[in-house]
C-alpha cells in the first residue's frame, strides 16, 4: 500500500506503530448510519474565521499563533533582555528531516525565538549523541530541546529522548508528560505539538467538541494516542481505529470529528464520512510526482476532493495540520521559556494559582527533577 511512496516516505507513518499492513476496510453498505446532524460548525462566518469553501486554513491558523508568540517573545525580551530558545538535534542527511529542521529554524527567526542546531552524522554513536542532549539540558538559553525523528537504527530512540530534561520536553513525548496528558485533572508541562495543532484548528473555528462523536485513525505515541486523549479532555466520545480494526470504514462514518493519522496516502474514503462531519488530516504521505521539481508531492491521509463534497470542515495537505505542527513548537518554546524567564513553574492555561505559589511549585518541581535526575544517573553508573 505504501509501496507508491518516493524516497520521503516517511511521513508520520514509520513512527506510527502501525507497520504497513493496514487491511482492506470493508466497502460501506449503502446510505450510512446517518445520525443527527444538527451541525458542529457553525453557519455564523465570524464564529469561522480560518474556514473558507469548507476548508480549514492551517496556514492562517498557524500565521496568527505565530504573530502572538512574537509578540509575547519581545515582551520578554523588553522586561527581562531574554528570549526562548529551541535547540535542534538532527542526526543524518535524510532530506525530509532537513526540510523539516529548515522550516522550524525560520520559524524561530520569525518570531524571535533563539534556535541553536545539532547536526550529526548518521556515524553518530548514541552516546556521542547523548552528551550533546545532556549538554543542552544544562544550557540555560535552551528551553526546548527537539531531536528530529526517525533516527538511525543503531540508535535506541526512546532512551534518547528519555534523555532530554521534561521541563525542556517541547515535542511532549516524554513518558511523564504523556501520562499526564491522560489523566483527568492533571496537566502535562507540554502538550505533543501535532495533536495541540489539531485542537486549536478546531478550537479557533468554534467547532464544537463537548459531546461530539471523535474518531481518530491511528494510535502512535505522537499523534493518535494523545490526539485521543486531548479529544476525550474536551468531552468528546472518543474512539481509536487501528490496522486491527475490523470494518473501520462504519466507525468512521459515525463520526463527528475525524482525526486522521494512519500513515496511509488517501485511506479514508468519501463514502466513510458523516456528512457535516469535521476531518482534520495529518497525514504528511510523498507520492511520486513527475511534474514537480522533487519529484513528488503531498498527499493526506483522506481523500481530500471527496471529503470536501461531504464534510463541512475539511483540512488541506499541505497547508493544514503541517504548518500548525511547527506553530505549536513555537508555542510550546515560548511556554519553556516563559517559566524559566518569568519563574512561572505552571502552564498559564492549567491553573488559576497566585503568582507565589506558581514559584513556589516550580521551584519544587526543579529540586524534584534534579534529584531524579541525579538518582537516575547514579543508577546508570555515570
Ligand atoms: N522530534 C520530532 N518532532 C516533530 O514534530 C517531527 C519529527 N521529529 N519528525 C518529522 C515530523 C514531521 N513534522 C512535520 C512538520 C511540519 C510539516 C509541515 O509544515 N508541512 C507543510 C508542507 C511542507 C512541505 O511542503 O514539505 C504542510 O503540510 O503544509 C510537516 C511535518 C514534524 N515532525
Amino acid at each position: 500500500m505504501s509501496s507508491s511512496s518516493p524516497s520521503r516516505t516517511h511521513s508520520w507513518a514509520s513512527f506510527d506503530g502501525e507497520g504497513s499492513g493496514a487491511p482492506s476496510p470493508a466497502p460501506m453498505s449503502s446510505g450510512g448510519s446517518g445520525g443527527s446532524s444538527s451541525s458542529l460548525v457553525s453557519s455564523d462566518a465570524s464564529l469561522t474565521p480560518f474556514i473558507k469553501d469548507r476548508v480549514i486554513d492551517g496556514k492562517a491558523v498557524a500565521k496568527t499563533i505565530q504573530g502572538e508568540i512574537a509578540s509575547e517573545v519581545s515582551r520578554l525580551k523588553d522586561r527581562y533582555g531574554r528570549v526562548p530558545g529551541l535547540a535542534v538535534v538532527i542526526v543524518g542527511a535524510r532530506k525530509d528531516s532537513q526540510t523539516y529542521v529548515r522550516m522550524k529554524k525560520k520559524a524561530c527567526a520569525d518570531v524571535g525565538i533563539a534556535s541553536f542546531e545539532k547536526c550529526l552524522p548518521d556515524t553518530v554513536s548514541q552516546e556521542e549523541l547523548l552528551k550533546f542532549v545532556r549538554d543542552f539540558n544544562s544550557d540555560k538559553s535552551v528551553h526546548g530541546i527537539l531531536v528530529q525523528l526517525p533516527l538511525p537504527k543503531h540508535i535506541d530512540e526512546s532512551a534518547v529522548l528519555a534523555e532530554i530534561s521534561i521541563e525542556k520536553d517541547v515535542d511532549g513525548f516524554h513518558p511523564l508528560n504523556i501520562g499526564r496528558l491522560c489523566m483527568k485533572g492533571r496537566e502535562p508541562l507540554f502538550i505533543p505539538c501535532t495533536p495541540f495543532g489539531c485542537m486549536q484548528l478546531l478550537e479557533r473555528n468554534n467547532i464544537k467538541i463537548k459531546g461530539a462523536n471523535a474518531v481518530v485513525v491511528g494510535r502512535s505515541n505522537i499523534v493518535g494516542l494523545p490526539a485521543a486523549m486531548l479529544l476525550l479532555k474536551r468531552d468528546a466520545s472518543v474512539t481509536i481505529v487501528h490496522s486491527a480494526t475490523q470494518d473501520m470504514a462504519s466507525i468512521v462514518r459515525r463520526a463527528d470529528i475525524v482525526i486522521a493519522a494512519a500513515g496511509k496516502t488517501e485511506l479514508i474514503k468519501k463514502e466513510w464520512l458523516k456528512p457535516g462531519c469535521v476531518v482534520i488530516d495529518v497525514g504528511t504521505n510523498g507520492v511520486e510526482d513527475k511534474t514537480k521539481k522533487t519529484g513528488y508531492r503531498l498527499v493526506g491521509d483522506v481523500d481530500f476532493a471527496g471529503a470536501k463534497q461531504v464534510a463541512a470542515a475539511v483540512t488541506p495537505v499541505p497547508g493544514g495540520v503541517g504548518p500548525m505542527t511547527i506553530a505549536m513548537l513555537l508555542q510550546n518554546t515560548l511556554e519553556g521559556g516563559k517559566r524559566d524567564i518569568e519563574g512561572t513553574g505552571s502552564s498559564s492555561s492549567s491553573s488559576s494559582q497566585p503568582g507565589w505559589k506558581k514559584r513556589a511549585i516550580s521551584l519544587a518541581r526543579t529540586v524534584a527533577a534534579a534529584a531524579v535526575g541525579a538518582w537516575l544517573a547514579g543508577g546508570r553508573g555515570k
